[in-house]
């Protein structure tokens, strides 16, 4: 009997298209007996195809549609993930509202969110009732996380002056001393990976109280490097081997209620460690189907993630995926849990002032 092929089909922009769909991905996938497929936005979804399940990273109501018409015409196809689920991570409140309802006990070490308001206009931004419990320096950020080079573009913003600069709708985020040092953690369906990147330096006393501007902008801090990034090398260059990592089940543990709570199966989250305690974990970022390419072994775990899916779609139907009724896939049974923690990130952000940062 011939071999059991499946169907994936992709649709992501094209950057993003070109950095996640690698040969390398495609022909592992392939000798799996998964065919990664591109989907065609100018037609419809639901023409194309058959695909047994649909990966995708697009924004717009235009494509949750097409989802939608997919979804009634595919009751067997599997669309990772769930658009209603993704959108949850387009604001940068509802974002983090998930990671304060997580109850996750850890003996050493403890976890949260840094303190933040949001500020929808002008007037609020200059009212200090508003500001009342928030300390600067501060990191202004766009409201929105749309994937837009406008939503990557942040201040740090040391006093009242700066805040003239900024352009509501921002969250202001204080800003949390962490050794220049941000923890990414990859989550692909049960599989969790940390590793470490370049951030901000800390700010120290006098400069909390001698910048001139008032401000400095940035943006994508931690994708500054771009190029390879095997982890060792990177690791020296960017002399980041000294940084201990965190406990590695703690970091699994919130990965996966992260997972549960916001029923997604492609997500990273940036962490950082507070420099004040040593043992206090701030989660100040989550992304949907962030850069996986920069993960060693994407291929592999990838593919391991699409074989998954699809083997338990076709062993006990759509509904055992969970992704059908948008549940996460299970982290035990079948879906292999590998867990290692060895070892990123960062326009018209509503400045109208530039001073890059060099990191
Ligand atoms: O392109 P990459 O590889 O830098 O990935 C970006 C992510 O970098 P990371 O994997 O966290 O280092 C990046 O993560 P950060 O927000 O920089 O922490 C985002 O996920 C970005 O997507 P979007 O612009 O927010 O929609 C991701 O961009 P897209 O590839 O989705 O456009
Ligand atoms: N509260 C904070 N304290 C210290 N540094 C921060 C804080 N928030 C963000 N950063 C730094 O700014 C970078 C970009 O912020 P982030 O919220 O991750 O936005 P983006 O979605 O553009 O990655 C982070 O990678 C980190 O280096
Ligand atoms: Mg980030
Ligand atoms: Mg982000």
């Amino acid at each position: 009997m011939a071999e059991r092929r499946f169907g994936i089909g992709y649709a992501l922009a094209p950057k993003k298209q070109q950095s996640f769909i690698q040969e390398s991905l495609v022909d592992l996938a392939r000798s799996r007996g998964i065919d990664l497929v591109r989907i065609d936005t100018e037609r419809s979804l639901a023409d194309q195809g058959p695909f047994d399940c649909v990966l995708h990273k697009l924004y717009g109501d235009d494509w949750k549609r097409e989802l939608a018409e997919f979804r009634v015409k595919n009751p067997d196809g599997v669309i990772i993930d769930a658009p209603e689920a993704i959108e949850r991570l387009h604001n940068r409140i509802s974002m983090l509202q998930v990671v304060s309802e997580l109850r996750i006990e850890h003996e050493s070490d403890t976890f949260g969110i840094p303190k933040q308001i949001v500020i929808y206009d002008k007037e609020t931004l200059f009212d200090r009732q508003a500001w009342e419990g928030l300390k600067f320096p501060v990191i202004a950020k766009p409201l929105v996380a749309d994937g837009s080079a406008k939503s990557h573009k942040m201040a740090l913003v040391f006093n009242h002056d700066g805040l003239d600069n900024l352009k509501p709708p921002i969250v202001l985020q204080e800003f949390v001393n962490h050794g220049g040092v941000i923890f990414k953690v990859y989550v692909v369906g049960g599989y969790v990976k940390c590793v470490k990147r370049k951030s901000l330096p800390d700010v120290s006393e006098e400069e909390k109280l001698g910048s001139l501007d008032g401000l400095m902008s940035f943006s994508q801090i931690s994708n500054l490097a771009n190029n390879e990034r095997t982890d060792d090398k990177y690791y020296k260059m960017m002399q980041l081997d000294d940084t201990e990592m965190p406990p590695q089940s703690f970091i699994t543990d919130i990965a996966r209620g992260l997972q549960q709570a916001m029923k997604l199966n492609l997500f990273n989250f940036d962490v950082i460690r507070d420099a004040r305690f040593g043992n206090r974990y701030l989660i100040i970022d989550i992304n949907y189907f962030p850069g996986y390419a920069k993960m060693p072994g994407y291929e592999t775990v990838l593919t391991d993630f699409f074989c998954d899916i699809v083997q338990k779609k076709e062993k006990d139907g759509v509904e055992s995926t969970g992704l059908d009724s948008y549940e996460v896939l299970s982290c035990d049974d079948e879906v292999r849990r590998i867990v290692s923690c060895d070892g990123d990130d960062g326009g018209d952000l509503n400045v109208e002032e530039e001073n890059r940062i060099q990191v």
